[in-house]
């Protein structure tokens, strides 16, 4: 291994740190903490886990959790009342409907009845439509997160050579969107792509989201490259991203490990949105350099 591990970990306890600093400012001025409310639909394990998470990060960084558990035979109508209670509900800055939910339920028109500015998991397409046009709404935790990894580890991006793996509205467009407005030159593939290796080998930044494990083979990177591994895939052998990681460290100049790269800066950019959300809502000024 000569990589350099980045340490997701750490990052977010420091993102987490800063969101908490600044909740305790705006609960002194605005009488209230932000309020972050998490909806989850039936009882998948992994989602629980999650949501539980989050629950704990939110109250930890001082803010208000209000966690909303519903049965996994919750009908559709039900669910779209209670979004709008929760838009409706002065103490809720940021809501978060848990994906993905039990089959029957239509998950995009939930999240389109998201009031786009509590739209902190930034999936609206309000949003989104924000993202690709340069204009200030909310962007997806996780490409948010691999976005902060990447310029701390490689400061300006201008100019580099980026290739997205993955094209989810939730991780590959969004993250490209981020890194064309970083000045990256970006390339997007996915299943369909012919000769992956062909555009790695010109890859200075590398974000793979294809939900494959050990999908990316490290003698595909430009040596040198900057990897970041959104995969979180559960397999016999433990937990594992998309990226082979033995193989990529021993040619990366820096890669993420999984678990602690990407997952933890997640929920961290989570609570970051829940603040900002409080702000813009508040009207109170957060300077743009703040966080
Ligand atoms: N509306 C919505 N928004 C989401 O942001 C959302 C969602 N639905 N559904 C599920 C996915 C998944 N997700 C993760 C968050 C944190 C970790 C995380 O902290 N992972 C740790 C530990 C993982 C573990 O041990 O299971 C790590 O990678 O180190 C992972 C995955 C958010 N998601
Ligand atoms: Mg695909």
């Amino acid at each position: 291994m000569t990589a350099e591990l980045i340490d997701g970990k750490k990052a977010a306890e420091r993102l987490r740190g800063q969101v908490a600093e600044l909740a305790a400012a705006f609960a002194a001025d605005a009488g209230r903490k932000p309020g972050l409310a998490v909806v989850l639909v039936g009882e998948d394990p992994a989602s629980s886990v999650y949501v539980r998470s989050k629950g704990k990060a939110t109250v930890a960084a001082g803010m208000e959790s209000f966690e909303h558990r519903l049965p996994v035979d919750t009908d559709q109508d039900d669910l779209i009342a209670l979004v709008d209670r929760l838009n409706a509900d002065p103490a809720v800055d940021g809501i978060l409907v848990q994906l993905p939910l039990p089959d029957g339920l239509d998950a995009q028109a939930v999240l389109t009845r998201i009031d786009p500015d509590k739209d902190v998991d930034g999936f609206h397409p309000v949003n989104a439509g924000r993202l690709a046009t340069g204009l200030n709404g909310f962007v997806p935790c996780t490409p948010y997160g691999c976005l902060m990894l990447l310029k701390s580890q490689l400061g300006d991006l201008s100019g580099l050579n980026a290739v997205v793996i993955g094209r989810s509205n939730i991780v590959g467009k969004p993250m490209a969107a981020l890194l064309t407005a970083a000045d990256c030159t970006v390339t997007i593939a996915h299943s369909r792509t012919k000769n992956l290796p062909h555009h790695l080998a010109h890859a200075d930044i590398v974000v793979a989201a294809v939900g494959r494990p050990g999908f990316v083979r490290g003698e595909w990177l430009k040596p040198g490259a900057t990897v970041i591994d959104v995969g979180i895939n559960r397999t016999a052998d433990g937990l594992v991203g998309d990226v082979e990681f033995e193989g990529a460290a021993s040619i990366a100049g820096a890669i993420t490990p999984v678990p602690g790269g990407v997952g933890p800066m997640t929920i961290a950019c989570l609570l970051r949105n829940t603040l900002v959300a409080a702000h813009r809502r508040e009207g109170i000024a957060l300077a743009a350099d703040a966080i």
